[in-house]
């Protein structure tokens, strides 16, 4: 990696407008906030609501999944050769069917679908969605997630949807966000004022605010990369792992994108999924993975790019696309490019 890093969140973080408190159930901050949506006619309120509602029944399914028959593989493969769990599927048709019914959205791509999927010809909006991540960690009762973008379409409404509605720019997302589901199950999202996190009461089944604001510290002390891979990482990488354990930084790695990522963002972190020789474009997915995080660091002060150039600059041609993946704490993702 020569190119030194002159990459900067080009974004201005103006954070909500209205400052709610903790505790603000999510609906009503979504309604006191819906006035600094780009197009402020409740569409998208009402998307990030199906999104909330969809969450809610796959953090059930979730949270018994020992007890039920959703353990484990479904026995076929997805678009990226990955064994499907069954929750893989499940959480897949959970969020499918409330964006369907919905109604806002027109175009759907997902992890665990070939080619993006038709919804509703009058919907405005286009979702790219990784249903279920983490899947190696479902069996293990480890943490999980839900990632998601959220883009405008090009084309008018009721015309057939087209390719420069689906291959956007990270930089064009009109919201991003995930949904950790963790000791807690947390929904943390960004429409380009800043980001909050709400944490979900089961017995109210409902969200509220507990992370207000969320800024991700610029330095820390926390790398998070699968070393498994080592021998195969460029000397660049290998120099910035070799300088994170020089300064006694601690490794943590979940193996979950979204816990990896959200951790860090708390307490100061870098992760990294570099190109390895299995790998040469890294596992991690451009437009259902690595862009909505990419717009969630830069809203929270931190930084992301695929080692050259910022991930939200990145135009995606294909789908599936991997990309390389460094995000986290804005000066040590600085360092690692700078190495
Ligand atoms: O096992 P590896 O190679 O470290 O990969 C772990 C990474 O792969 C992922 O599981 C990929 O996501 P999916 O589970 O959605 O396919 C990430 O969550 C995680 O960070
Ligand atoms: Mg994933
Ligand atoms: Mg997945």
């Amino acid at each position: 990696m020569q190119r030194s890093s002159n990459i900067t969140s080009s974004t201005s973080i103006e954070s909500s407008r209205i400052a709610q408190p903790i505790g603000t159930a999510l609906d009503r901050f979504i309604k006191n906030n819906q006035d600094q949506f780009a197009f402020a006619s409740g569409e998208l309120s009402q998307l990030l609501r199906d999104i909330a509602l969809a969450s809610k029944v796959v953090n059930r399914e979730v949270n018994k999944a020992g007890l039920i028959d959703i353990m484990g593989a479904m026995g076929s493969q997805n678009t990226a050769g990955d064994d499907q769990q069954k929750l893989d599927v499940l959480a897949n048709i959970r969020f499918t069917r409330a964006l369907a019914k919905g109604g806002e959205v027109c175009a759907l791509v997902s992890e665990e679908a070939e080619s993006f999927v038709d919804l509703n010809n009058d919907g405005k909006y286009v979702i790219a969605i990784d249903p279920l991540d983490g899947s190696s960690n479902i069996d293990v009762n480890v943490s999980i997630g839900t990632i998601f973008s959220v883009y405008r379409r090009k084309s008018p409404v009721q015309t057939p949807i087209t390719e420069d509605d689906i291959l956007q720019c990270g930089s064009e997302q009109v919201a991003a966000g995930y949904v950790l589901y963790g000791s807690s199950t947390m929904l943390v999202y960004t429409t380009g004022h800043g980001v909050n996190g709400f944490t979900y009461e089961p017995t109210l089944g409902e969200y509220f605010l507990s992370h207000p604001h969320l800024q991700m510290p610029e330095e820390g002390k926390i790398y998070s990369v699968n070393e498994g891979s080592a021998n195969s990482f460029s000397a660049s990488v290998t120099n910035y792992l070799q300088h994170c354990k020089d300064n006694k930084y601690t490794a943590r790695y979940i193996g979950s994108l979204v816990a990896d990522f959200h951790r860090n963002m708390l307490k100061g972190g870098i992760y990294i999924y570099p190109a390895t020789a299995k790998d040469k474009n890294g596992k991690l997915r451009l437009m259902y993975e690595c862009n909505a995080l990419a717009f969630i660091a830069e809203q929270a002060g931190g930084l992301a790019t695929d080692g050259f150039q910022r991930i939200l600059d990145i135009k995606p041609t294909e789908l599936h696309q991997r990309t390389p993946f460094f995000v986290g704490s804005k000066k040590m993702v600085e360092k690692a490019m700078s190495m």
